[in-house]
């Protein structure tokens, strides 16, 4: 009761920007500016949302960012570029995926077959994948790239780590500008030909755009205009994540 009645008071307005690579964004708890923080609200704020655990308060949950947008939108460019500037550990689902891939196992096969088809691999697969990394790496903000891709997906991570993520930052980017971008990607990747590219883009519109839609209805989503170049685009999501409290 206490907890969502000071989530009703911490709510504000993220700050404008006129930037070619503007966002959009909608009101959240963490969208606190400090200097606009009454000393005694922060205060109250960090008790309520810490999640002190029997380590005598050590142990908070990672601040999560879902980070999401159509195959070729810059989501992997851009992670980085917040992974470095911010201190974020970058999970990236289609890496991890990759490296299972690499590592020569079973599963690996079976995802390599999907990922040539760019369909989605099993919720439980990538999850579990997510979940292992998230853990190893004890980061206390975690930036998960591509992933959920569908509802299931979603479903399964929220069920499995029992966490929906604190932000969805969303790369808003027209078709003709991925599909360019993956056709000159040239890192070898098997779903970069454009039979995989018109389907990745398929299931991006027909599976991945209700997640969005799904976290914008819970007021977690932002837009990020994403042409320009990777830099104009940075300054975007610079402000966004210098606008956020973790
Ligand atoms: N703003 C930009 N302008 C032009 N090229 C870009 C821009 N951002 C990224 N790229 C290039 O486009 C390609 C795709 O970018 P990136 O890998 O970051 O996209 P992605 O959203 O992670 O794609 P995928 O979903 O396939 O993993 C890369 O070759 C990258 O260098
Ligand atoms: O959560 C996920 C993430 C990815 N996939 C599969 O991997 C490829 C490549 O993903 P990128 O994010 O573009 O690197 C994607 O097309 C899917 O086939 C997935 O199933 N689930
Ligand atoms: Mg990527």
């Amino acid at each position: 009761m206490w907890r969502r009645r000071l989530g009703a008071l911490l709510l504000r307005s993220p700050p404008s920007s006129s930037s070619a690579a503007a966002s959009s964004c909608q009101h959240h708890r963490h969208h606190l500016l400090p200097s606009e923080e009454p000393l005694a609200l922060n205060r109250l704020a960090r008790l309520f949302t810490s999640q002190a655990g029997s380590d005598g308060g050590n142990s908070q949950k990672p601040f999560i960012a879902f980070v999401l947008g159509g195959p070729g939108s810059g989501k992997g460019t851009q992670c980085t570029k917040i992974a470095s500037d911010f201190g974020f550990a970058h999970l990236s689902a289609g890496d991890l995926l990759r490296h299972e891939i690499a590592s020569g196992s079973e599963k690996g096969e079976l995802i390599l077959d999907i990922i040539k088809e760019g369909r989605i691999v099993p919720s439980e697969i990538t999850v579990e994948l997510i979940r292992k990394a998230m853990e190893t790496s004890s980061a206390n903000k975690v930036l998960i790239d591509g992933f959920p891709r569908c509802e299931e997906n979603r479903i399964t991570f929220e069920r499995i780590v029992g966490r929906e993520p604190d932000i969805v930052v969303f790369f808003d980017c027209p078709e003709d500008e991925m599909v360019k971008r993956l056709l000159g990607r040239n890192q070898g990747r098997v779903d970069d030909n454009i039979e995989t590219i018109k389907k990745r883009l398929k299931v991006f519109e027909s599976l991945n755009i209700p997640v969005v839609d799904y976290y914008s209805s819970r007021g977690k989503v932002c837009k990020i205009n994403a042409t320009g170049t990777a830099d104009e685009i940075f300054e975007a999501v610079r402000k966004l994540f210098s606008s956020l409290r973790f």
